[in-house]
């Protein structure tokens, strides 16, 4: 099959999931293909927000257009002028937003970025991020008396830009107008990520990975841990490998990195031939301008060519650290076990002797960090461990009894609360919904859909990638705000709206089910999480379990972290707040829960009012 008709087949899905009649999309389709001639012309294209956004506008302006087949005949839509004016103003607006990002990483890796310089020398010129200009000229341009004094007054040493211990930094958040009391750590953080301020120990995780520290971070969704390892790659002399499960996960990074003009990279199968030489031309260099480079762990661990060359880059010196990210993926007791993530140590440990490393994860139970880190060779004395407390004051916790029985229209009756639940509380907010198999992930979707109105689509595993990927961007951008969805729908989903979590069925364990449940309330904003419980479904997740490919240690393992998660619907008394952070081995008093899960809100019910 050739691109354009791929790209029919999956764009038909995606309209056909928001309702559009599938035969007149078909070629409304075509036409709008035929308007995106860098689609047609191209055989790999990168599907993005903005592309998703003209197609949904463009598919709206047909809908509304009582006469699709005039369309059909004509050489060029026959639209309203005002219409197609606007939409040639989407066109044009997502061809530049599609250039430009291509140009930009095209740029970086082929060492085109205009009034770039080297970066990587402790004595070298400023930062050659633009905007990380500024910061340098700032922090050479200190006025003598005002740089850090010692106790005898002489003046200190002058600042670096791997000065990280100003005493005098303000941080957390208040700046204050003096931008001397600013470090370098700081000026970073406001100058490249526009961040005014550090969230919870990030700052002092800075500091550690630039004394080239092993660092250890446990931070919920959400929380920053991105920046953790960002940020010290750009101000740190040398390269950063970083290494990430899911290729759309290192994308997402990517794009926004390099819309930062920030020098980074990745290496996957889904670059063309002449996009990975530029990559590789790159890293061959004695000194690459790459600052992160992205890597699945597949490619780190079997590529042959690749190890070469960062090997050489290491013995050089000129590696600065290898930062796994998800690190739970190494153990056996995380969630997501995956095999070439526990060679990483391996790896690490024959061909980057020495090399200092940063795992991040917002899952880790303690058995899971102990196996990490052991895995990783990160000694308890070399290695500092930042927790940040895993309670997610925002999210509301419920475990309701889920009903199978069917009613009169021989509708499932949970199905029906569902849909009452989203109509009632949360019209038209982004949410989703999980179900145990593909088959319920679609008939749900569908019962939402067409029973209740509720604007849905559907998400799993046996979609091709690509119209996973269109119908992530969908939601994402607003246009279908319920995904129902089976556990495929993971990591790197970020959308920060999301107003509630609906587990329809119990989930396989505790981790997945904060990580799942977590994706609630990424702004801050209240949200919900809701598991639906019924005694039928640990038999039907056991049986999913054993049924699964994979060795019988590793199922029994699955079991046992199963019964926990049974544990947990069944209590029908602790604080639900309480159970979750305990799982994670954090103590919390159930007072601070203030009702805010359904066992409290039911005990303070019950309590006789003073
Ligand atoms: N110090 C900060 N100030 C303001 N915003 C921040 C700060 N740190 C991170 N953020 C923002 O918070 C959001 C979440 O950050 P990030 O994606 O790094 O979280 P995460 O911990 O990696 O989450 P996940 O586990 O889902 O990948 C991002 O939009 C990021 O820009």
């Amino acid at each position: 099959m050739n691109a354009p008709q791929q790209h029919v087949r999956d764009l038909t899905a995606l309209a056909s999931q928001l309702g559009f009649e599938k035969q007149a999309t078909r070629t409304a389709i075509e036409k709008f293909l035929w308007w995106r001639k860098d689609l047609r012309d191209q055989a790999k294209i990168v599907v993005d927000d903005a592309l998703v956004n003209a197609f949904l506008d463009f598919l709206q302006q047909q809908k509304q257009r009582p006469a699709l087949s005039q369309i059909q005949a004509a050489p060029r839509p026959v639209a309203p002028k005002r219409a197609a004016t606007e939409f040639e103003a989407y066109k044009a607006d997502a061809a530049a937003t599609f250039n430009a990002r291509r140009q930009k990483l095209a740029s970086y890796v082929e060492g085109k970025s205009a009034g770039r310089q080297d970066i990587t020398s402790r004595n070298a010129a400023p930062l050659t991020i633009p905007g990380l200009f500024g910061v340098e000229r700032h922090v050479a341009q200190r006025p003598a008396e005002r740089r850090p004094r010692g106790a005898a007054g002489e003046a200190g040493p002058a600042p670096s830009r791997f000065d990280v211990t100003d005493p005098t930094v303000v941080a957390d958040g208040s700046y204050g107008s003096d931008w001397e009391r600013l470090d370098t750590v700081d000026l970073a953080n406001l100058k490249v990520f526009g961040n005014k301020g550090f969230r919870h120990s990030q700052k002092r995780i800075c500091e550690l990975a630039l004394a080239k520290r092993d660092v250890f971070v446990l931070m919920p969704t959400g929380g920053g841990k991105s920046l953790c390892y960002q940020l010290p790659a750009a101000v740190a002399p040398g390269l950063s490998i970083v290494i990430s499960p899911l290729l759309s996960l290192i994308n997402d990074q990517v794009k926004a990195l390099v819309d930062k003009d920030y020098p980074a990279t990745y290496l996957s199968s889904s670059q063309t031939e002449r996009e990975r030489k530029a990559v590789y031309r790159e890293l061959a260099k004695t000194r690459p301008t790459i600052k992160l480079l992205y890597l699945t762990p597949e490619q780190f661990v079997k590529s042959g060519a690749l190890q070469d060359i960062l090997g050489r880059l290491h013995r050089a010196g000129f590696l600065s650290r290898l930062v796994v990210d998800e690190a739970h993926c190494i153990s056996q007791w995380g969630h997501d076990f995956r095999v070439d993530y526990k060679n990483i140590g391996k790896v690490k440990q024959t061909l980057f002797p020495g090399l200092p490393s940063m795992a991040l994860t917002a899952t880790a139970t303690e058995a899971v960090r102990t196996d990490v880190m052991k895995t990783l060779h990160m000694t308890k004395k070399s290695t500092d461990v930042f927790r940040v407390s895993f309670n997610r004051p925002n999210i509301r916790w419920q475990v309701l009894p889920k009903n199978y029985e069917n009613d009169k229209d021989g509708i499932p009756q949970y199905v029906a609360y569902i849909a009452e639940y989203i109509n009632t509380k949360w019209p038209g907010e982004s949410g989703i919904v999980y179900c145990m198999t593909r088959d319920e992930c679609e008939e749900t979707c569908a019962y939402l859909r067409d029973e209740f109105g509720v604007r849905c689509g559907f998400y799993h595993a046996g979609m091709t990638p690509k119209q996973r990927n269109l119908v992530q961007l969908a939601w994402k951008a607003g246009r279908l705000p319920v995904i129902c969805a089976t556990v495929a729908f993971g990591m790197g989903v970020d959308n920060a709206h999301v107003r509630f979590v609906v587990h329809q069925s119990m989930p396989q364990s505790m981790e997945g089910y904060y990580q799942e449940s977590g994706r609630a309330g990424r702004d801050g904003q209240p949200a919900e999480a809701v598991l639906l419980f019924h005694q039928r479904d640990v038999g039907r997740v056991k049986r999913l379990i054993y049924m699964a490919k994979g060795k019988k240690k590793s199922k029994e393992i699955k079991a046992k972290l199963m019964e926990q998660m049974q544990e947990y619907c069944v209590d029908a008394r602790e604080c639900r707040r309480k159970l979750i952070l305990a799982y994670f081995g954090e103590t919390f008093c159930a007072e601070r829960c203030a009702g805010t899960c359904d066992n409290c809100a039911a005990r303070n019910k019950r309590r006789p009012r003073k």
